[in-house]
C-alpha cells in the first residue's frame, strides 16, 4: 500500500509532468487567471518572441484593479496609467484569442470572485494568476498559487509553472462559531496567531469542524488570506458543500462528465494518518469578532479588547516596529477597539464582496442610518454578485442608509483606482491587508468583517457586533 497523503500530495502528484535532481518540477497548469496588472510584459514577452497562448480555453482574463466602480465608469478611465493597463488587456485578450471580461460586461468583477462564480475554478486543479490572492481558489481544494509576471509568460506560453514543492501544514478549526463571529474572523485569528511568516514555505489545509460548516463564501474568504499569512497556498477539502456551489454555474461540467468529475472530486482529501509537517489547532468557541490595530494583518485583537503596548514585546526590532504601526495608525495603546471613531467604510474586495458578505452587512444595516460623520460604501465583488443583491433587494437597503452602491472592482482593496482615503482618514474595510499607504497615502485600515464593518459605519466607531442593539 502506498503512504497516506495529503490533499496537497495528491493534488501535486496528479500534476507533475517531470522533476529534476534538485527537486525542481514542472507542473501542469489547469487554468490560468488574467488580470491587468501583472500581464502586459507577459503578452509583450509573447508577442516579441513569436509565440502563442497555448491553451486560451484553459485562460480567462479580466479587468478589475483599475476599473472606476462609479456609476458613470462608461465614460472612461481618466488616469493614463490605468486606462492604458485596461485598454493593453483588452487588446492582448482579442489578439490571443483568450476570453475576457471588460467592465461592460455583467461577469466582470475581481478575478478571484469571477473564477468560481463561473465555474472556471474546480476542485482537484491547479490554478494560477498573476495575483497573490489566488489563495482563495483553494477553497474548492484546488491548489491556487499566486505567480510573478514572468511566470505568467511561462505559463500563457506552455501552460506549465516550475515549482518546488511546499511543505504540508494543518490548521485546523474545532467546534463551532459564536454568533456574530465568521469566516473573517477565523483567518484574521490565525494570522494573529501564526504571524505573517508562519505559513513560509508550507501550504496550509484548513479543515475541523468550523471549517467545514462555512458556506464556500466563507471558505473563500479563509483560503483568501492565505497569503498574509505567508503560506504558499490555502486548501479545502471538497465536500458536499462544494459540490452544491458548483453544480449549475456555467462552466461546470454537465451529465455524464459531472457524474466522473464528482467521482474524482470525492477522492481529494487526506488520508488518514497524513504527515502535516506542522499543525496548530484553534477553538472556534473561543474566537470573537476581531479588528486589526496595526499596518500588518498579524496586528489583530478581540473587539472586547484594547490597542496594545508595543513596550510588552520583547525583540526589539519588532517592538519598533509596532510602535511605528501605532504612530502610522494614530493610536495610542491602552485604548478601548470600541472607542476609536472611523471617517470611512469600505465593504467589498476578493476577501468580502460576495453575496453572503452583502448580505451580512444588510442585516445589520437594515432600518439604520450611518453616522453623520462616516462615508461608506459597497462594492460587490462582480457584477453577477450586483445583479443578485440588486434582485434580493440588499441595494435599497444601502442606499436608504446612505450607502453608497457602486459598480464591481477591487475598488479601495488598493488605492490604484479613484477610491482611495484622503492623509489621516480612518477605515472600517472587509478588504485583507491594512499596510501603509494601500488604501490611500496616509490612509488608515482596520481590517474587519463585513457585519462589523457595517456596524461601525451606523455606530461611527467600532461595536461589539455580538452585544450592539
Ligand atoms: C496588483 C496585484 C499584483 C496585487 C497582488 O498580487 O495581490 C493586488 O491584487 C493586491 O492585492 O495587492
Ligand atoms: S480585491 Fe484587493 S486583494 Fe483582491 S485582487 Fe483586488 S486588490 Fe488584490
Amino acid at each position: 500500500m502506498s503512504a497516506p497523503r495529503t490533499l496537497y500530495d495528491k493534488i501535486w502528484d496528479d500534476h507533475v509532468v517531470s522533476t529534476d535532481d534538485t527537486g525542481t518540477c514542472l507542473l501542469y497548469i489547469d487554468r490560468h487567471l488574467v488580470h491587468e496588472v501583472t500581464s502586459p510584459q507577459a503578452f509583450e514577452g509573447l508577442r516579441m518572441a513569436g509565440r502563442k497562448v497555448r491553451a486560451p480555453e484553459k485562460t480567462l482574463a479580466v479587468v478589475d484593479h483599475n476599473v472606476p466602480t462609479t456609476p458613470d465608469r462608461h465614460i472612461g478611465i481618466k488616469n493614463e496609467e490605468s486606462r492604458v493597463q485596461v485598454e493593453a488587456l483588452a487588446q492582448n485578450a482579442k489578439d490571443f484569442g483568450v476570453e475576457y471580461y471588460s467592465e461592460k460586461d455583467k461577469r466582470q468583477g475581481i478575478v478571484h470572485i469571477v473564477g468560481p462564480e463561473q465555474g472556471f475554478t474546480l476542485p482537484g486543479m491547479t490554478i494560477v494568476c498573476g495575483d497573490s490572492h489566488t489563495s482563495t481558489h483553494g477553497a474548492f481544494g484546488a491548489l491556487a498559487h499566486g505567480i510573478g509576471t514572468s511566470e505568467v509568460e511561462h505559463v500563457l506560453a506552455t501552460q506549465t509553472l516550475v515549482q518546488k514543492k511546499a511543505k504540508n501544514m494543518l490548521v485546523r478549526v474545532d467546534g463551532q462559531l459564536p454568533e456574530g463571529v465568521t469566516a473573517k474572523d477565523i483567518i484574521l485569528a490565525i494570522i494573529g496567531e501564526i504571524g505573517t511568516a508562519g505559513g513560509t514555505g508550507h501550504v496550509i489545509e484548513f479543515a475541523g469542524e468550523a471549517i467545514r460548516s462555512l458556506s464556500m463564501e466563507g471558505r473563500m474568504t479563509v483560503c483568501n488570506m492565505t497569503i498574509e499569512g505567508g503560506a504558499r497556498a490555502g486548501l479545502i477539502a471538497p465536500d458536499e458543500t462544494t459540490f452544491d456551489y458548483i453544480k449549475d454555474k456555467p462552466r461546470a461540467p454537465k451529465g455524464k462528465a459531472w457524474d466522473m468529475a464528482l467521482d474524482y472530486w470525492k477522492t481529494l482529501h487526506s488520508d488518514e494518518g497524513a504527515h502535516y509537517d506542522r499543525v496548530v489547532v484553534l477553538d472556534a468557541a473561543n474566537l470573537p469578532p476581531i479588528v486589526s490595530w496595526g499596518s500588518s494583518p498579524e496586528d489583530v485583537i478581540s473587539v472586547e479588547g484594547v490597542v496594545p503596548n508595543p513596550d510588552d514585546i520583547q525583540d526589539e526590532n519588532k517592538r519598533t516596529s509596532k510602535w511605528r504601526a501605532l504612530d502610522y495608525m494614530g493610536l495610542k495603546p491602552g485604548t478601548k477597539i470600541t472607542d476609536i471613531a472611523i471617517d470611512r467604510v469600505f465593504i467589498g474586495s476578493c476577501t468580502n464582496g460576495r453575496i453572503e458578505d452583502l448580505r451580512a452587512a444588510a442585516k445589520v444595516v437594515e432600518g439604520r442610518k450611518v453616522a453623520a460623520s462616516v462615508s461608506a460604501m459597497i462594492v460587490p465583488g462582480s457584477g453577477i454578485v450586483k445583479e443578485q443583491a440588486e434582485a434580493e433587494g440588499l441595494d435599497k437597503i444601502f442606499k436608504e442608509a446612505g450607502f453608497e452602491w457602486r459598480e464591481p472592482g477591487c475598488s479601495m482593496c488598493l488605492a490604484m483606482n479613484d477610491d482611495r482615503l484622503k492623509p489621516g482618514e480612518r477605515c472600517a474595510s472587509t478588504s485583507n491587508r491594512n499596510f501603509e499607504g494601500r488604501q490611500g497615502y496616509k490612509g488608515r485600515t482596520h481590517l474587519v468583517s463585513p457585519a462589523m464593518a457595517a456596524a461601525a459605519a451606523i455606530a461611527g466607531h467600532f461595536v461589539d457586533i455580538r452585544t450592539w442593539k
